[in-house]
């Protein structure tokens, strides 16, 4: 094949294999095959290797890149990844939805979030390529742990989006992911991980990529930081973005029009929660309305206009 030729046919099976994978790890619906699908990816790792300089940054072959490093850089973030204020019971979210309403009684439409049990980060798309991913750190200053990041399955190598566009959200260690990985720990008398937040946050803290790429981690994205995208009014609509954008988002956030369906929401996940197939550790509690939300602006280290109510802690089950 002439090098014309193969640069096209490498295009073509980059890009028919990351939809593939868009529908396997970010939709759960495989349009093909997995036997299908390796097959592809076999044909590109071929033309590859023959034409090595022909190599896009967005290959599904480049996820598991990059040599162990010494150490992580670190990062800025420009815009604050900030914490959440906590609310433990009913009266707790009751005084915010007040607060919220700027003491009136002027009903708010909030959007319920579960509080997924992972490690904040953030990943940065320049001309719609994955140029950086990081950790929370202390809000400000993170590590670069791009190199990991990329290792998993849902996270775009590329998306339609010109332009630098920072999305956040919490990478996660799925309980089959867990229980399979300790097993495997305490066959070789390793210690295993006391849950699967610190699974998470150990995996992707592993300087050699090739460890983070076994460890089957997860995300979903659920805000931006820096972008000058298409203006919205809501934080709802913000998620029906992230989606359009090719990022998964958790499916189950609800909007509720006022307090008592914030508890209801509330009441059910507390019900419902280990029947996830992922850890969650509360509920978080946004003003939809963007306006609103920058009205009611922030304390030293936290959005006035968002709480994340807590699960009462589980008792060890001895
Ligand atoms: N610290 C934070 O701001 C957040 C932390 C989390 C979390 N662990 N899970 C979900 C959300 C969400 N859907 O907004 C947030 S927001």
């Amino acid at each position: 094949m002439d090098k014309q030729k193969a640069a096209n046919q490498i295009k073509a099976l980059v890009e028919l294999l990351n939809q593939y994978g868009y529908e396997y790890y970010v939709l759960d619906q495989p349009s093909v095959p997995d036997a299908e699908y390796d097959e592809k990816l076999r044909e590109l790792s071929q033309l590859e290797q023959e034409y090595p300089e022909l190599k896009v940054d967005d290959s599904p072959t480049q996820r598991v890149g990059g040599k162990p490093l010494d150490a992580f850089k670190k990062v800025q973030h420009n815009v604050p990844m900030l914490s959440l204020g906590n609310a433990f019971n009913e009266q707790d979210l009751r005084d915010f939805a007040k607060r919220a309403s700027g003491g009136t009684d002027e009903p708010i439409t909030f959007v319920c979030e579960l509080k997924i049990d992972g490690l904040a980060i953030s990943l940065t798309y320049e001309n719609g390529k994955f140029v950086r991913g990081a950790t929370r750190g202390d809000g400000t200053t993170g590590e670069d742990i791009t190199n990991n990041l990329k290792t998993i399955r849902s996270i775009p190598l590329s998306i339609k989006e010109k332009g630098t566009l920072e999305v956040r959200g919490e990478a996660f260690m799925p309980h089959k992911s867990f229980l399979a990985l300790n097993e495997a720990r305490e066959e070789k008398e390793e210690e295993p991980f006391a849950n699967p937040r610190n699974a998470a946050a150990g995996s992707l803290r592993q300087l050699d990529p090739k460890i983070a790429a076994k460890r089957n981690l997860d995300i979903f994205l659920y805000g931006v930081g820096e972008w000058d995208g298409s203006p919205i009014s809501t934080h709802s609509e913000r998620l029906e973005q992230l989606k359009q954008l090719g990022f998964k988002t958790n499916p189950e956030w609800r909007k509720c029009t006022n307090i008592d369906e914030v508890i209801e929401y509330v009441t059910y996940w507390t019900e419902e929660r280990p029947n996830l197939s992922y850890e969650i550790d509360g509920i978080v509690v946004k003003v939809d309305d963007l306006n609103q939300q920058e009205e009611l602006g922030y304390t030293a280290k936290s959005p006035r206009w968002a709480i994340a109510y807590k699960f009462p802690a589980e008792e060890a089950i001895t």
